[in-house]
């Protein structure tokens, strides 16, 4: 067994740095860590590892407490692979020698492969100082993974590739700790890369875990208005109750969740921006305007204003569509499926107020 488990863990610094933090990460499973800058997941990592003592709270890896206070396993002992934001590679060191760190010299072969692995076949006699950062990283993780942990701890590992690179390392690394039944915590603040990488996400936000979930789970049925921004773009609409359904800014949407236990109310609703159907010919769906085009490659982000009001709304189009769209075109708007809704009068709409479109630059 080697699940990582975290009862009230605590951390602060000059200031609280993680609160009370509850998570399970079964065996064999990889739960990516997801969280902007400074919420505390290099920390909760570090905890885990042994590099630091928990405050308060117990750290349980496998059937064995490393942490509970008055108790801490070393680091060394854990059985944990972790590799660092800054990869921390032994300088004096040749690449084949970091990678073999720690094996047994019949083992040799496993470097060569995991070199492979991570690209970097036949960089082996090189010097980390020889590498660029984003080969160094490469090879913390082949020295991580050289030793067979059942657990692995990955601070950000792909952050410093490029975008083809970093698919296709992390693809390899992931294939390896899946099918090698390791257990895998991967902290990132990429937010495609753990709905992609991981079998669960856990959102951390200012060292509070707030949910641990499936990624799709996370990004069709999440737990609140902030939750959705968090997790992708995602457009944030009031709406009210009618007998036919929920009345908003895009006409009426069929009855959503709660709806046929209700007879009134107000909610949030959610809408990706894929849900929404944009057309420059059709007669049916709300007019909007245009207000601007990101071309993405494969796909193109539309800002919108219905004309009626000028709520804000953010769609993503492909194909005949994206290709003919300019800025103050006029266009029809519609949603695809039942859309997830929050009643406002529910205990899960922290973030209340967030009511336009949420937009950030990622796709
Ligand atoms: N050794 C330390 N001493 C004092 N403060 C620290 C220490 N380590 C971390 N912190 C603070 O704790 C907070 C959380 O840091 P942490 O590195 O865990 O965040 P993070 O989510 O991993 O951020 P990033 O994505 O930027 O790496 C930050 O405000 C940081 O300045």
């Amino acid at each position: 067994m080697s699940s990582i488990q975290l009862r009230g863990v605590s951390k602060a610094y000059e200031v609280p740095v993680l609160r009370d933090v509850d998570l399970s990460v079964p065996d064999g499973e990889i739960t990516a860590l997801l969280g902007a800058s400074g919420s505390g997941k290099t920390t909760l990592l570090r905890i885990i590892a042994g590099f630091e003592p928990a405050d308060a709270g117990v750290v349980t890896l496998g059937d064995v407490v490393v942490d509970d206070g008055t108790r801490r396993v070393r680091p060394q002992h854990r059985g944990v692979g972790y590799v660092p934001q800054d990869a921390a590679l032994f300088p004096h060191l040749s690449v084949a020698a970091n990678v073999g760190f720690g094996l047994a010299r019949k083992q040799r072969h496993t470097v060569e492969s995991l070199l492979c692995t991570v690209g970097l076949t036949g960089l082996g006699h090189r010097y980390p100082h020889q590498l660029s950062g984003g080969q160094q990283q490469r090879v913390a993780v082949a020295r991580a993974l050289a030793i067979e942990p059942r657990i692995v701890l990955l601070d950000e590992p792909f952050g410093s590739l490029d975008a083809q690179l970093r698919e296709t390392v992390r693809l390899d690394v992931m294939r390896i700790l899946a099918e090698s039944g390791t257990t895998t915590l991967l902290v990132t603040h990429d937010q495609d890369e753990a709905m992609s990488a991981a079998d669960r996400v856990a959102m951390i936000e200012d060292g509070q875990v707030l949910a641990h979930r499936a990624p799709r789970q996370l990004y069709d049925r999440p737990r609140s208005p902030r939750a959705a921004a968090s997790l992708g773009l995602a457009n944030l609409l009031p709406g009210r109750w009618c007998p036919v359904g929920i009345d908003c800014a895009l006409g009426v949407l069929p009855p959503a969740d709660g709806c046929a236990s209700r007879s009134d109310g107000t909610c949030t609703i959610l809408i990706r921006p894929e849900q929404l159907l944009v057309s420059a010919r059709s007669t049916t769906g709300v007019p909007a305007r245009v207000t601007r085009v990101r071309f993405h490659g494969g796909t193109t982000l539309l800002d919108l204003a219905t004309l009626d009001d000028g709520t804000a709304l953010i769609a993503q189009v492909t194909g005949a569509e994206a290709a003919t769209c300019r800025v103050d075109d006029t266009v029809r708007v519609r949603v695809s499926g039942t859309p997830h809704l929050w009643w406002d009068d529910s205990e899960t709409t922290e973030g209340r107020g967030v009511q336009q479109a949420t937009h950030s630059d990622t796709p």
